[in-house]
């Protein structure tokens, strides 16, 4: 059953980090797109693109008739669509589903009651570990399998919202982290404040905050320069409804339907707003050495200083090049500075198209929302809590600034894909008041007003001398001591998961989370391509859900206010990567063939072999079912198989030995931001798969590729010593199987490795049928004769093929 498992739990890992998405509080990975058919009566323009863009799925999901849910009535009488709509699988794919998951099931206990009823006499131990494993393997896989019973997705119609409550929208405050402009590079940074600054959502109604935790006068420049593109790219944005808002992937696209008014003028204001940003792209590239030659020339004028200037000839009060005292990472003031004051509420025309204005915008609106910048105080001495010590300062900025009832969190390489994202939680909150208080617009309308009420803190035209106090204090240090921030309030600490903690604790107090999907998707972000970066990144999620599980934070402790399967899926997160401790020894089974022939892990070997050969058949029959409604294709099902298994050689047993390791000594897990490249100007966006960095994360796997390619080879020895069709020869090269699984799935990991080289796949193989060949030769040469003489041929040969059999197949 070890490779049951070790499938199931592939299944298990893609989707354990998509459960996490889902329970997420931050709105950046709490939506996958899946568009669906909406057969609602009415479409306005913006409702059919959305439901065309999406189109095709609705051969799987099937509308759930709502009626008396969301009460289609509006005030006046008149039927109204609903502001959103609920889809389910529909039956011909979810029964036969349910079915094989039962089914399963049953194969699964009667699996488990046969191997006790054939207890292995000799190598009990072996036996023990096994059931040990082979119990945790389907535990985890019902963990796994049962919030997955009944899939439900909820798709907006964010017309609808415009039509009946735009002008009582509630107040957003968007936050968006980042720490280093190298690590995380500034342009990704620079385009998600634009993407945000340029969301179809009521200019006066939300805020946009960013808070550098490294406190450089570059991120604040680049936020300076970002405000003053802002005032083209923005109306452009609006004039031609371009997607996505981010400038640097909507100039990456190549031509897509018009969907403005003006189409006449879109290709000489696209080339113009296209150079402008390919000249703003200049300046912030050369921000770094703009502001060293500025500091140099001040310096020179003050001897003795080695500050870092800003434009207005003063010191930067963050961190500087050359660090000095109160000047450097983790010892410097805070910081907040408003960059874009709150617009009025009234909408202000641009100017028509003149020599200083070569785009017309004398019929858009060219208001900005409110753009804020903030680095708040560090000191040694202090933990700074990562992510989630600058999401609480920004939360208490925010509360002063502007004070929206809802957030929206972004990391700084995330951006709005969707201008329109920012409406769909807001409609699900809106249709929520609905199903309690009725569905009366006007009276919605004042319900969503009254959120908005909470904004009890009329905007700040100035900031005057008392603000600034407020806000240097909510920016301090010490302004959490003795508080219940971190525990009680706002994101919470000593976590290396903020995320899902946090999600957990909502959830815990009885929030409830709904899964909402949109087309085209509404957020975008990036992942490491480089290997070791994101086995790091990995080890950081996995080693955070360990700490949840020991944590106050466990799901099995939480009150019931939280669902059921909300519970069971939790627990799922939290406890993952246990199971892959058992994979891993799995696939180092085929050390024991390859010094002794003794072993079995279970007798009477032929049925062993045919329920491990059912229950791995049904995993992946499952699997594909799930594929069909999670909008995903069969490679990158493939893929996440073969990440899975990479994860589980090395990073994920690491996570548990870390975990392990904090529960005996008390130490906790050094955690490290994620690098978003090591080739920072270097034009190939791809020059970062290819950089191999060694660190010891890399050596678990190593050693299970050499175990298997080793065992590859022993089995051809054999089959060639034998011939391959003798039963010897036979059951050798049947092993096989099971170990060139293995390598197969952990092939993308070889080629990650290899570097350079990777490009050269054909490398690879070579290296590999080398390997091989040359086992298989030593086998022939010394292995055969010897174990002939040691064991008897017949009997030693039976038994090493079990073991290569079983061996590999986790
Ligand atoms: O001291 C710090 C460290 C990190 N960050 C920010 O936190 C975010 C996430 O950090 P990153 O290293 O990029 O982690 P990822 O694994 O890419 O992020 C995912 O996983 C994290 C931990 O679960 C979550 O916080 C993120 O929202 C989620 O996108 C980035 O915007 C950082 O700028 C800070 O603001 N201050
Ligand atoms: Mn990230």
């Amino acid at each position: 059953m070890a490779a049951t498992a070790a499938s199931t739990m592939s299944a298990a890992a893609a989707v354990t980090r998509r459960i996490n998405a889902a329970l997420r509080v931050d709105a950046t990975s709490g939506d996958v797109a899946a568009g669906a058919d909406g057969q609602n009566g009415r479409r306005s323009p913006v409702a059919k693109r959305v439901n065309d863009g999406g189109g095709g799925k609705d051969d799987v999901w099937v509308a759930v008739d709502e009626k008396d849910v969301c009460g289609a009535r509006g005030g006046d009488g008149a039927a109204r669509p609903p502001l959103f709509r609920t889809y389910k699988v529909k039956g011909s794919i979810l029964h036969p589903y349910r079915f094989l998951i039962l089914l399963r099931l049953i194969a699964i206990v009667a699996f488990f009651a046969w191997r006790v009823r054939h207890k292995n006499r000799d190598g009990a131990w072996l036996w023990t570990m096994s059931m040990v494993g082979d119990v945790w393997f389907g535990f985890s896989w019902v963990l796994n399998q049962l919030p997955k019973l009944s899939p439900i997705k909820r798709v907006p119609d964010l017309a609808a919202l415009a039509d009946r409550h735009s002008g009582d929208l509630p107040g957003v405050d968007v936050f968006v982290t980042t720490v280093d402009p190298v690590d995380e590079p500034i342009l990704y940074t620079v385009n998600t404040i634009l993407s945000i600054l340029a969301a179809d959502y009521p200019v006066d109604r939300y805020a946009c905050y960013l808070s550098d935790d490294g406190g450089t006068l570059v991120h604040y420049e680049a936020m300076v320069e970002v405000a003053k593109f802002a005032e083209l790219w923005v109306p452009f944005c609006r004039k031609h409804c371009v997607e996505p808002r981010s400038p640097e992937n909507y100039f990456a696209m190549k031509t897509q339907a018009y969907k403005g008014g003006v189409p006449g003028e879109l290709m000489s204001d696209h080339r113009r707003v296209r150079r402008e940003y390919e000249e703003f792209k200049v300046r912030i590239d050369s921000l770094s050495s703009t502001i060293r030659q500025r500091s140099d020339v001040y310096n020179a004028k003050h001897a003795g200083e080695n500050a870092t200037w800003m434009a207005d000839g003063t010191h930067w009060p963050g961190t500087w090049f050359e660090p000095a005292d109160n000047h450097q990472r983790g010892k410097h003031a805070g910081i907040v500075q408003v960059l874009l004051n709150h617009p009025s509420c009234k909408p202000r025309l641009g100017l028509a198209a003149s020599a200083e204005n070569p785009v017309d915008f004398s019929g858009v609106d060219v208001r900005l929302p409110m753009l804020v910048y903030i680095s708040r105080e560090k000191r040694p001495g202090y933990n700074h809590q990562k992510k989630a010590g600058a999401m609480n300062v920004m939360l208490r900025v925010s509360a002063l600034l502007s004070n929206a009832p809802f957030v929206i969190n972004f990391d700084g390489d995330h951006y709005v894909n969707y201008s329109q994202a920012f409406r769909a939680p807001i409609q699900i909150k809106a249709m929520d008041i609905a199903n309690k208080f009725g569905s009366s617009t006007s009276f919605v309308g004042t319900m969503l007003d009254g959120a908005n009420q909470e904004r009890s803190i009329t905007p700040l035209a100035v900031l005057d001398e008392s603000v600034a106090g407020d806000l240097a204090a909510l920016t301090a240090c010490a302004y959490e001591d003795g508080t219940s921030w971190g525990r009680d309030v706002g994101w919470v600490y000593n976590i290396a998961t903020e995320d899902v903690v946090t999600g957990f604790r909502m959830h815990q107090q009885g929030w409830r989370s709904v899964y909402a999907s949109v087309e085209p998707a509404a957020f975008r972000g990036t992942a490491p391509i480089n290997l070791t970066e994101r086995l790091y990144q990995i080890l950081r999620w996995s080693g955070g859900s360990l700490e949840m599980f020991f944590s106050h934070s466990n799901a099995l402790l939480a009150g019931r206010r939280l669902h059921p399967l909300q519970r069971v899926a939790y627990l799922n997160m939290s406890t993952y990567p246990i199971v892959t401790v058992f994979i891993f020894f799995y696939n180092l089974f085929p050390v024991m063939w390859l010094i002794s022939e003794q072993y079995y892990i279970q007798r009477p070997f032929g049925e062993y072999l045919l329920y491990l050969v059912a229950v791995i058949a049904m995993i992946h029959v499952i699997g594909m079912f799930e594929v069909k409604w999670a909008g995903i294709t069969l490679l990158d099902w493939c893929r996440n198989e073969q990440f899975y298994m990479i994860g589980s050689t090395g990073v994920y047993p690491t996570a548990v030995l870390y975990m392990a390791l904090k529960l005996v000594t008390g130490k906790g897990i050094y955690f490290r931001l994620t690098s978003k490249q090591t080739t920072a100007s270097s034009g190939d966006k791809f020059a970062d798969l290819y950089t191999v960095r060694w660190v010891p994360l890399l050596i678990p796997t190593i050693v299970i590729m050499v175990v298997n390619v080793a065992a590859v080879g022993v089995a051809v020895g054999k089959a060639a010593a034998w011939g391959p069709l003798t039963e010897p020869g036979w059951l050798a090269v049947l092993g096989m199987v099971f170990n060139v699984w293995i390598l197969v799935l952990l092939y993308p990991f070889a080629l990650g490795v290899m570097g350079q080289w990777g490009k050269r796949p054909a490398v690879l193989f070579v290296a590999m049928a080398m390997a091989v060949a040359a086992v298989a030769a030593m086998y022939v040469a010394f292995g055969a004769p010897y174990q002939a003489e040691l064991s008897g041929v017949a009997a030693s040969l039976g038994k090493a093929a079990a073991a290569s059999l079983t061996g590999p197949s986790g």
